[in-house]
């Protein structure tokens, strides 16, 4: 769990510059308070009142220094130079020294997050998209982000330096009268007490917010994922009750738990400090009708108190947004520290990212492999067969029986719980994970279009593909027809906000795209029945002219694709049941004979 030293390692590689502009600010707010003072000093000039000893140790040496003598008007000249100085002089000066750095170092800092977000995103393990849904995920990166950014100027710029000027503030009224000093400090440590108590309820209410948002977000994303169900199903209603729910109850923890202890906390604020205000005027006023301090220093006391207690509405303010941010940014350091899988170290070192020196001949074979999710239910057990390089091999068996997982084992998204993987006879585990994957290629069932043109996409793996080679692929992959009938044809944007591509397009635009990386092993997830016979047909065509090219894998759902295998490898629960060719399986009259004449009726075996 993510607490707040990490946040507060948010400022650790800015911390000298931190320093700096912390103290220019402190400094500044500071400075403020010489204001009402030299008033009061002025004051006391004007009623010929004594003036503070190191008042007039400055008036004594500017006479000094310029030999003029000491009278009511150059105490008074002296004074408004004074003045000057800490007016005229710090306005321009103060933005460049104090904002201009808070807001450098957080701008920084959001770019640093922002880059740090983007690797864990790449990094994390497929496992984890499959339990976190992309609104989730946005949602908590982009609210961690920003809260990240803006509080930094909160507490450097704004918190610490009014802290400082109230601390300035005591100090300057116990220089004046130590009595009104101590009963400004009870006031404060009075009210500061029951701010910290409320902040910690109000802390309680922010994490359950942000948790009930972050549902909400995740389900907003999830309808926009899955809305051709939602509309199929027609849901639309429901789904907006329960999102209505959702709102409802964020509604309420807001509204009658947040805003709730955030107006008591202000009601109690505002009543004690004038409270205090005016028992500071008591006191003071009593003071000066006794002598024991002049006008000035009644004046001077009085609008630094108040000046005081005025900062205590933004400070607690800026408690309760420093608050608000505290839930999001925990949460967005716990993304950032979400272990990385098995195969994520080292995916982004530069040193990986350069050409791959895997060259594989394909032959793969698996050796005694077993593996489960969770330790209850094995999903693969004792898995051996030998694919021969350039050989084409189809995994066939019914829902739920492994071939999915099997590849994922072959992609190194898992391990093998036990026995191994080889790829030329060395154990896929020796090899550095990225470098291996890009000699391998997948196409899924959903090919997945990026936002850009055909040939942007077709480059994806392979951006330095010369326009001869894109188009050699796409003839094998028999997508280069469709492409050139396109008005823009490989300049055609596709993806968000391109043109559509049916199903059967985007699998052959899959297949040459992966084509072009020239994999040592190509692996095929077949798509299910979502193909017309066209397409279906087109694919097949294009597969059987990839045959014998490079060794092949395809995870068959629809047997006619199969035939042609050299091999076929029938799954059942998580054992291979059946290893042969399609005539030997059929003759052999077991699972895969079942499963074709199911397949000669019309019933699908995925
Ligand atoms: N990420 C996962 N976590 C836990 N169990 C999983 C996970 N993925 C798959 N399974 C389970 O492992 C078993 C094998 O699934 P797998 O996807 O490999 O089967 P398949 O033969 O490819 O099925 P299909 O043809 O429907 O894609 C199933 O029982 C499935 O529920």
């Amino acid at each position: 769990m993510a607490n707040y030293r990490d946040i507060l390692n948010y400022f650790r590689p800015y911390w000298k510059l931190s320093i700096f502009s912390i103290t220019a600010a402190s400094i500044y707010e500071t400075l403020d308070l010489l204001l009402p003072y030299v008033i009061g000093q002025i004051l006391n000039v004007l009623s010929n009142q004594p003036l503070d000893k190191p008042v007039q140790g400055i008036i004594f040496t500017v006479s000094n220094f310029t030999n003029y003598p000491i009278n009511q008007t150059f105490s008074l000249v002296v004074l408004l130079g004074l003045i000057f100085i800490v007016t005229v002089i710090k306005a321009p000066t103060q933005p460049w020294l104090t904002s201009w750095f808070d807001w450098y170092i957080a701008l920084k800092a959001r770019r640093e997050k922002s880059q740090k977000a983007i690797e864990k995103i790449l990094t994390l393990p497929l496992e984890f998209y499959d339990e976190n849904n992309p609104g989730r995920i946005a949602g908590r990166v982009s609210r961690g982000i920003l809260n990240y950014t803006w509080g930094y100027p909160e507490i450097a710029g704004q918190f610490i330096p009014k802290i400082m000027r109230v601390v300035a503030i005591f100090l300057f009224i116990i220089f004046i009268e130590w009595r009104i000093a101590l009963l400004f400090l009870i006031s404060f440590v009075f009210i500061f007490s029951v701010i910290w108590k409320q902040i910690q309820y109000l802390i309680k209410c922010e994490v359950l917010v942000d948790k009930y948002m972050e549902n909400t977000e995740s389900r907003t994303s999830e309808i926009v994922t899955n809305i051709k169900t939602v509309k199929a199903y027609g849901t639309e209603f429901r789904e907006i009750q329960r999102q209505n729910k959702r709102l409802e109850r964020e509604k309420n923890v807001v509204i009658y738990r947040l805003h709730k202890a955030y107006v008591t906390l202000q009601t109690f604020q505002r009543t004690v400090v004038q409270f205090s205000v005016f028992m500071i005027l008591g006191f003071t006023l009593a003071a000066t009708v006794n002598g024991k301090i002049s006008i000035g220093h009644f004046v001077v006391t009085l609008t630094l108190s108040s000046m005081a207690y005025a900062e205590l509405e933004p400070i607690s303010q800026l408690i309760e947004s420093c608050s608000r941010r505290y839930s999001p940014i925990v949460r967005f350091n716990e993304f950032l520290e979400t272990p990385l899988g098995l195969d994520g170290e080292g995916i982004l070192d530069v040193e990986n990212q350069i050409e791959s020196p895997y060259k594989f001949t394909g032959k793969v074979e698996f050796s005694h492999v077993s593996f489960s999710y969770d330790s209850n239910r094995p999903v693969l057990q004792d898995i051996n067969f030998l694919i021969e390089p350039y050989q084409t091999v189809a995994l066939v068996g019914k829902s739920g029986s492994g071939k999915s997982t099997l590849i994922k084992l072959l992609l190194r998204y898992f391990e093998p719980n036990t026995g191994k993987i080889l790829i030329d006879g060395e154990d896929i585990c020796s090899f550095n994970v990225n470098k291996y994957r890009r000699r391998l290629a997948i196409v899924h069932q959903e090919v997945d279009i990026f936002n850009g043109t055909i040939l942007d996409n077709l480059k994806y793996g392979r951006p330095d593909a010369t326009f001869e080679e894109i188009k050699e692929a796409c003839r094998i992959a028999k997508v280069n027809e469709v492409v050139e009938q396109l008005s823009q044809g490989y300049y055609t944007v596709v993806g968000e906000r391109g043109v559509r591509l049916s199903g059967g397009q985007r699998q052959r635009l899959g297949i040459a795209r992966a084509l072009l990386v020239e994999p040592d092993v190509l692996i095929f997830d077949e798509a299910t029945s979502s193909l017309d016979y066209e397409s279906e047909r087109a694919i097949q065509v294009a597969m059987h002219s990839i045959q014998g090219t490079r060794t092949t894998i395809i995870i068959a759902h629809r047997l006619s694709t199969v035939r042609e295998a050299d091999k076929i490898v029938v799954l059942d629960q998580g054992k291979i049941a059946e290893v042969g060719s399609h005539d030997e399986l059929l003759r052999h009259e077991g699972i895969y004979h079942r499963l074709h004449s199911l397949q000669e009726t019309g019933e699908l075996i995925g």
